[in-house]
C-alpha cells in the first residue's frame, strides 16, 4: 500500500491534511512531536525503518517569528537540523519529501513578487532558519517539492485571523501594520495541493516536477465562479495585514452587527515595532503552480472560517 507519513499533524497545516487526506485508500501515518520530534535522530531512523514512507509530508515547524528572535536555538533545531534529519531518512528510503517554506525567507525590499529562483535573504531567525531547512533538503535530496507559502489561515489552531477574533472581544482600539503586504493562503488549500501531488506522485503521471513552487490562495473574489477569463497578472496582488484585519471585521459584522464600525487603526511597521523585522512586501508569484493547480479564494475561505468559528 501507499504509505505517507505527515510530520505535526497538531498545527493548522498538519489538521487541514489530516481532514482531507483520510479518504483516500492510503495508509497515512499522522505523528507529532509527542510520537515522533523531528530533531530527535533515533526516533526519526526508527519511524522510517518501521514505517518505510513512499511519501514524507513535513507540516512540522517552528512558527513564532518574534520567538525565534530569542529563541533561536530551538528555531534552528526544528526548522533547519529537524528538517536535516527528515531529509536523510527520505534519501536513504527513496521517499519524496514534500515541505513547507515561507516569504520570510525574502527581504521584501524589491517591488515585484518573488519568483521561485529569486536570491532569499531573511531579515529575520524564523527566515533564516526556514532557509537553512531548505538548503539541507536541496544538499541531500533531488526528490522534493518545496512548497513556499504565505500567511497561513485555518479554523485551527492560532493564526492572524484567530488573533483579530480574539482581539475583538476586547475594547481597546486594535492597531495592524499597513505596510507590510502579503497573500493570505487557507491551510485547507495546502492540504488539497499536498493530495494532489501525491496522487499525481503515486500515479506517476509527472505533473509536478521536483522542486520549489510558490503556493497562496488566489485574491480574486470571482476564482470560485467558473470563469476563466480573470488573468494571471490579476492574482496575488497582496493585501496588507491592515486589509486582512479589515476582511474578518467586515465579516464578523454578519454575526455580531457593529464590528465593522470598530476601531481599527492602521500603523507603519516603526509604529508597531515588533521583536522580529518583517518583510514589506512577501507577495509570491505563483504563476509556476497555477498551471497544475487552482487555490481558492482566500475572501471566500476567509467567510468559511469565520462561519465555523461564529456558529
Ligand atoms: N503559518 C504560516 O503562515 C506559514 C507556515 N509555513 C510553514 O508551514 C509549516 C506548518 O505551519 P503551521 O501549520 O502554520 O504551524 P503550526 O505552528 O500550527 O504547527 C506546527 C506543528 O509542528 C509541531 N512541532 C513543533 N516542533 C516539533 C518537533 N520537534 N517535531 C515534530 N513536530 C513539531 C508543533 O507542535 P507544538 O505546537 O506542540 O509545538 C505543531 O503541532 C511550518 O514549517 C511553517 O514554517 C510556511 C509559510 C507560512
Ligand atoms: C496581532 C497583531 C499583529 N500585527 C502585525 C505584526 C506583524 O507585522 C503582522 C503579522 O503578525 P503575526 O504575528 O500574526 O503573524 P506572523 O507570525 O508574522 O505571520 C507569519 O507566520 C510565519 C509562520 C510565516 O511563515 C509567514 O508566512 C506569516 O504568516 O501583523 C499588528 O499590526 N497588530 C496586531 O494586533
Amino acid at each position: 500500500m501507499y504509505r505517507l507519513l505527515v510530520t505535526g499533524q497538531k498545527g493548522q497545516i498538519g489538521q487541514a491534511i489530516r481532514d482531507r487526506i483520510q479518504d483516500q485508500g492510503w495508509d497515512v501515518l499522522f505523528t507529532d512531536i509527542d510520537t515522533l520530534d523531528i530533531t530527535n535522530a533515533k526516533q526519526v531512523q526508527s519511524v522510517f525503518k518501521r514505517f518505510k514512507p513512499d511519501v514524507v509530508v513535513n507540516a512540522s515547524g517552528y512558527t513564532d517569528v518574534d520567538k525565534a528572535e530569542y529563541d533561536t536555538a530551538a528555531a534552528e533545531s526544528i526548522n533547519a537540523y529537524g528538517v536535516y534529519l527528515l531529509a536523510i531518512q527520505c534519501h536513504n528510503f527513496g521517499a519524496l519529501f514534500i515541505h513547507f517554506s515561507t516569504e520570510y525567507i525574502f527581504s521584501g525590499h524589491g517591488r515585484r513578487a518573488y519568483l521561485e529562483d529569486d536570491t532569499p535573504t531573511p531579515l529575520n531567525v524564523y527566515g533564516r532558519t526556514k532557509l537553512q531547512g531548505e538548503q539541507y533538503i536541496k544538499t541531500y535530496l533531488s526528490r522534493y517539492i518545496i512548497i513556499r507559502t504565505s500567511w497561513v489561515f485555518s479554523e485551527y489552531g492560532q493564526n492572524f485571523v484567530t488573533t483579530m477574533l480574539s482581539l475583538s472581544r476586547e475594547t481597546a482600539p486594535i492597531r495592524v501594520v499597513n505596510d507590510q503586504i502579503g497573500c493570505p493562503t487557507y491551510a485547507g488549500d495546502l492540504a488539497n495541493l499536498v493530495v494532489d501531488i501525491a496522487k499525481d506522485y503515486h500515479a506517476e503521471t509527472g505533473r509536478y516536477r521536483f522542486g520549489d513552487y510558490n503556493f497562496c490562495s488566489d485574491s480574486d473574489s470571482d476564482s470560485d465562479s467558473d470563469s476563466d477569463s480573470d488573468s494571471d497578472s490579476d492574482r496575488n496582488s497582496g493585501v496588507s495585514w491592515f486589509d486582512f484585519a479589515y476582511a474578518v471585521f467586515e465579516e464578523l459584522d454578519k454575526y455580531k452587527p457593529g464590528e465593522q464600525g470598530r476601531c481599527l487603526i492602521g500603523v507603519t511597521s516603526e509604529e508597531y515595532a515588533s521583536i522580529a523585522t518583517r518583510p514589506k512586501n512577501g507577495i509570491l508569484d505563483c504563476h509556476k503552480i497555477s498551471l497544475i493547480f487552482r487555490p481558492s479564494d482566500w475572501r471566500c475561505k476567509l467567510r468559511h472560517v469565520i462561519a465555523i468559528t461564529m456558529t
